[in-house]
């Protein structure tokens, strides 16, 4: 029999047919078909974990660097579980503007459901009516405008033991750590506005104190069984679960300790505070408030801590930060501040702070460069929507980015450089706020969910700033420069500081 004789090239041609028509297959079966879904781009995921090991202890920047090669709307995973991060202006309106009623939902997780009473609180309600009866108490009964300003004498005493500490440290010429400083000062206002009286100075109150820093952690914490529920027994070996438990129950004891106080003290013993108004709610038969229970009045308490104390302590923290970094700003500030206020004797008006345009414009600008919380609080897609021409599936988790939009070069001119002048009248940025309608600064989130105490925070850091740049002058300790000054972060919900800011400060005589 005749021998078949193969061309030398036969075999290397026949694997390169193979090969194409293999390439050609595949590419068929994964055209797309008219029902797939056009998803956002999504950076390479890890089996199990998703994308979980890629958000890091800083995920606004880790989220940033990830969405410069993925776009203002990306894709990720947590587990299983879809993850949408936004990080344009425009992308953010989408969802809390045009969107937002989809979007109106927070995340459920355990540490929300155990710490907060099955999410009793205004932040982690679920969107319906009992949110919007709690949402209404915050923004009309707590956190309105007559209120804040009712808190006035409380914010005066406050700033005026804090600037009597800053006068002992600068009598001796000692160097003071200003974050702790800031964190005790908003503590003591909020403790006096929420519950009456301030609590540093007892055992017990320092014990409320040490559990709210546990608080602030154990929510904060991203608990991998939320994500990927048959891990959740991480969660029972490594202490977590137990360390939710013991808060939960030692935080529940003392707000009880506080509403029983409350219910057998006289009515306006303790000052004008949230627990005696909330209280009143409570007794009030006529209130239609129909779900509103003991309960209800310990997590909206918690609230107040929770999303009030560290976010103005650590806005402070940062502009302060920045006003020693730059000492042309800080210059420029105590210089209208001082010319508004006269002779230093003058004690600070609301007159005098509305007349104070660049103290207004500093305050922005941290915001929008520090925003003290950098990833607004999650929320999740109530149903399958399209945006932007992406679909979106109900149960999506969505996360903005509001550290990132506010560094936007799409938004922003220099964006990497402070300069509060960007705010000024006749300039680029004159008119835009932070009060959620301008979404390229949002530093307190927009829409429904949309942060309901700007006003006492707003009146909190201005008249706190503008009291300490009036009265002192201020510098680094051991001649350090502002452009060498550490402005490392920590991680957390709330961005701190990740090295205390220490500051010496000289009377302004
Ligand atoms: C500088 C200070 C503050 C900042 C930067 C800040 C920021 C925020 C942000 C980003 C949100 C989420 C908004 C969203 O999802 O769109 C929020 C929600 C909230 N904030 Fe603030 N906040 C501050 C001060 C306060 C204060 C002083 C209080 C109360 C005393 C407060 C109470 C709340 C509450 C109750 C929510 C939840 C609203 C809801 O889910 O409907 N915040 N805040």
């Amino acid at each position: 029999m005749q021998e078949i004789q193969f061309h030398p090239y036969t075999f290397p041609l026949l694997t390169s047919l193979f090969l194409f028509s293999l390439f050609l297959i595949t590419k068929w079966f994964n055209k797309p078909s008219l029902h797939k879904k056009t998803l956002p781009s999504s950076p390479r995921k890890l089996p199990i974990l998703g994308n979980l090991h890629q958000v890091g202890t800083l995920p606004h920047r880790n989220l940033q660097t990830l969405a410069k090669k993925h776009g203002p709307f990306m894709l990720l995973h947590f587990g299983n579980v879809p993850v949408l991060i936004s990080s344009s202006a425009d992308s953010a309106r989408e969802i809390m503007k045009t969107h937002d009623i989809n979007f109106a939902n927070r995340l459920q997780i355990k540490a929300f459901r155990k710490l907060l009473y099955g999410c009793k609180d205004v932040a982690t309600a679920p969107y319906g009516e009992y949110w919007r009866q709690m949402k209404s108490i915050f923004v009309l009964q707590l956190l309105s405008n007559k209120r804040v300003q009712s808190f006035r004498k409380i914010r005066e005493e406050e700033t005026a033991l804090f600037v009597k500490r800053i006068e002992e440290y600068s009598c001796q010429g000692n160097a003071m750590n200003l974050t702790k400083m800031f964190s005790e000062l908003t503590i003591d206002g909020i403790c006096r506005s929420a519950l009456g009286h301030k609590y540093s100075d007892s055992e017990n109150g320092k014990k409320f104190l040490m559990l709210l820093a546990d608080l602030a952690e154990l929510l904060g914490a991203i608990s991998i069984g939320d994500f990927i529920p048959w891990l959740s027994w991480i969660n029972r070996v490594n202490g977590f679960d137990k360390k939710m438990d013991r808060v939960a129950k030692e935080l529940d004891d003392f707000l009880e300790g506080v509403i029983q106080e409350h219910m057998e003290t006289p009515k306006g013993g303790n000052g004008e505070n949230f627990v005696d108004i909330l209280l009143e709610i409570y007794d009030d038969d006529n209130a239609d408030f129909s779900s509103f229970d003991r309960d209800s009045i310990k997590a909206l308490l918690l609230d107040v801590f929770i999303a009030g104390t560290d976010t103005i302590s650590t806005s402070l923290e940062w502009t302060m930060t920045e006003l020693l970094r730059n000492p042309s700003v800080m210059d420029k500030l105590q210089k209208e501040v001082r010319k508004i206020i006269g002779g230093s004797k003058h004690n600070i008006t609301d007159e005098h702070l509305e007349k104070m345009d660049y103290l207004k414009a500093v305050i922005k600008e941290s915001l929008r460069y520090h925003p003290p919380i950098p990833i607004i609080v999650p929320r999740v897609a109530d149903k399958d929507v399209k945006i932007m021409g992406y679909d979106v599936s109900k149960g999506t988790i969505v996360m903005v980015n509001a550290w990132a939009i506010g560094r936007d070069p799409q938004s922003w001119n220099e964006p990497e450089k402070f300069e509060p002048e960007r705010f000024l009248k006749n300039s680029k940025n004159e008119s835009i706020d932070f009060k959620g309608f301008d979404y390229t600064l949002i530093p307190f989130g927009a829409g429904r969910r949309g942060c309901p105490g700007i006003s006492f925070a707003v009146a909190t850091i201005e008249f706190v700033l503008a009291n300490i740049v009036h009265k002192f002058n201020w510098e680094l300790p051991d001649g350090l420069r502002g452009k060498d000054l550490d402005v490392s972060e920590s991680p957390g919900n709330t961005v701190h500081k990740a090295i205390p800011l220490l500051a010496v400060a000289t009377m302004n005589i």
